[in-house]
């Protein structure tokens, strides 16, 4: 499998952000997206995500099947709101979202033990800390699988550990052929990556 993106443009508000955007990310490696705030990072995570449309270029996702024809069949999209209902218990957001996503790979409650929050299936998801959230967003790349990851800032609010942990994570996702995009500030203790550097407009 493998992303492909090609002379990409995006915008904001009818505002060009970046353009002239190519790079391929291959099964089993990661794209580490840098640059200054408002560079335009989340802006092509969304948009290889299928959430925004691209000013100009293209975006595919190959060898994917029929299944993942598109990015964003393919792709799993962390993005910085953690996509979670406050009010929900975390047991009921992830099983929403696990009827939701399908392809189910393992219960709520093994995912939840994998960011190592075995305890708090029971809770409003809105009584969680800021990185306890933030392990339950990522809990749900774990519990359907999409070999896809589009991660925006994951480490964000993650204590030494649960960054440890989460690199563990992600290794394991790239050793079984799965592909990783992240925009990033921090290292994410990934070896051999790839990275793109946004310069931003001057
Ligand atoms: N909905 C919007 N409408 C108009 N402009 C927007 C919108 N969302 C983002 N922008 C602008 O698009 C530009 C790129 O924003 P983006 O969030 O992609 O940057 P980023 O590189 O991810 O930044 P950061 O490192 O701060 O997360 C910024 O100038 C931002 O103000």
């Amino acid at each position: 499998m493998q992303l492909a993106v090609t002379d990409l443009g995006g915008e904001r508000g009818g505002e060009p952000v970046f353009s002239g955007i190519s790079f391929t990310v291959e099964a089993g490696s990661a794209l580490l997206v840098t640059g200054p705030n408002g560079a335009g990072k989340s802006t092509l995570l969304r948009i290889i995500a299928g959430l925004l449309v691209p000013a100009e270029g293209e975006v595919k996702f190959l060898g994917g099947g029929e299944k993942w024809d598109t990015p964003a069949a393919a792709a799993h999209y962390l993005g910085a709101t953690n996509a979670m209902k406050p009010a929900l218990t975390v047991a009921e957001n992830l099983t929403f979202w696990s009827r939701f996503l399908g392809e189910i790979r393992c219960s709520v409650d093994d995912a939840l033990e994998q960011v190592g929050l075995w305890d708090v299936g029971h809770l409003p998801f809105g009584y969680l800390s800021t990185g306890q959230r933030r392990r339950v967003a990522i809990a749900r790349l774990l519990m359907c699988h999409r070999p896809l990851w589009l991660l925006d800032e994951p480490t964000s609010g993650l204590d030494r550990r649960s960054e440890a942990r989460f690199a563990e994570l992600m290794r394991g996702h790239l050793a079984e052929g799965g592909l990783i995009v992240a925009a990033t500030h921090l290292p994410l203790g990934l070896d051999n990556t790839q990275e793109l550097q946004m310069a931003g407009r001057a």
